[in-house]
């Protein structure tokens, strides 16, 4: 069976990345995407936007819509604490799986966990389920015309407390037009916009900060 681009990327980390280094297996993505094949992890350029937000913030108990290959899961996880978790949901097993070997690879398997389904069922199981109380993050980068109603289910599950950061990729590129329309029009809601471009390319891009106020 011929391999996968996600495969073809997690293989080229394994010959390439050193185990247990976090940041060595972002570098090792970031230069096959950049060389041989474009895929849409976050990137080096937004990548710095994360991990500036990620250092602000400080969070313990984060969400991620959207695993993919697990690159923004290794880059998120490089910084956190011993005690913080990042809980990352993928619905596509096979993606999952490929996820799953990059963190182990990464050494950052501790500190995050893959809920492999949809956002859409996982979201209501995470407090009983999963034992979260609130989220102090959330980074919403799996389709972009589910990150309002997901955003929506946050908030009816009580899942954010004042100061919990939602971070949204890909607000112009491929865009969320009616979670901007709804996030920016929220008085709940403190948001920064920030310009960058596309990962890999010279499109522009930005990323979107939303504090929840309570
Ligand atoms: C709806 N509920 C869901 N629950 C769980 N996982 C879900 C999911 N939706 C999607 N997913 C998963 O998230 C991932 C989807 C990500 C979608 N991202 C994009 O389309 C995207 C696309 C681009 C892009 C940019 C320029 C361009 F020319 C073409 C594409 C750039 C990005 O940074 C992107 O994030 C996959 O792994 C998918 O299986
Ligand atoms: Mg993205």
């Amino acid at each position: 069976m011929a391999q996968s681009k996600e495969e073809r990327i997690l293989n080229f980390v394994l010959q390439n990345a050193v185990r247990g280094d976090p940041q060595s297996v972002v570098d090792t993505i970031d230069k096959y995407c950049s060389q041989k094949e474009w895929a849409m992890n976050v990137g080096p350029e937004k990548g710095l936007i994360l991990d500036k937000i990620l250092e602000e913030t400080k969070p313990s108990v984060l969400l991620e819509l959207g695993t993919y290959c697990g690159y923004s899961a290794v880059r998120i996880a490089r910084l956190l604490k011993p005690s913080a978790r990042l809980l990352t949901v993928e619905f596509n097993p096979d993606f999952a799986a490929i996820a799953r070997q990059m963190i182990e690879f990464a050494g950052v398997q501790d500190k995050v966990k893959i809920l492999e389904g949809p956002s859409e069922t996982i979201i209501p199981q995470l407090k009983k389920k999963h034992e979260v109380d609130t989220l102090d993050f959330v980074f919403l980068d799996h389709w972009k015309d589910r990150y309002l109603p997901d955003t929506i289910l946050l908030l009816d599950h009580g899942l954010l407390r004042k100061g919990s950061v939602i971070l949204a990729d890909n607000v112009i590129v491929p865009g969320a037009p009616e979670f901007i329309k709804y996030i920016r029009n929220n008085n709940r809601f403190e948001c920064t916009n920030y310009p960058s471009h596309v990962e890999y390319m010279k499109v522009k891009d930005a990323m979107e900060k939303a504090v929840f106020v309570g």
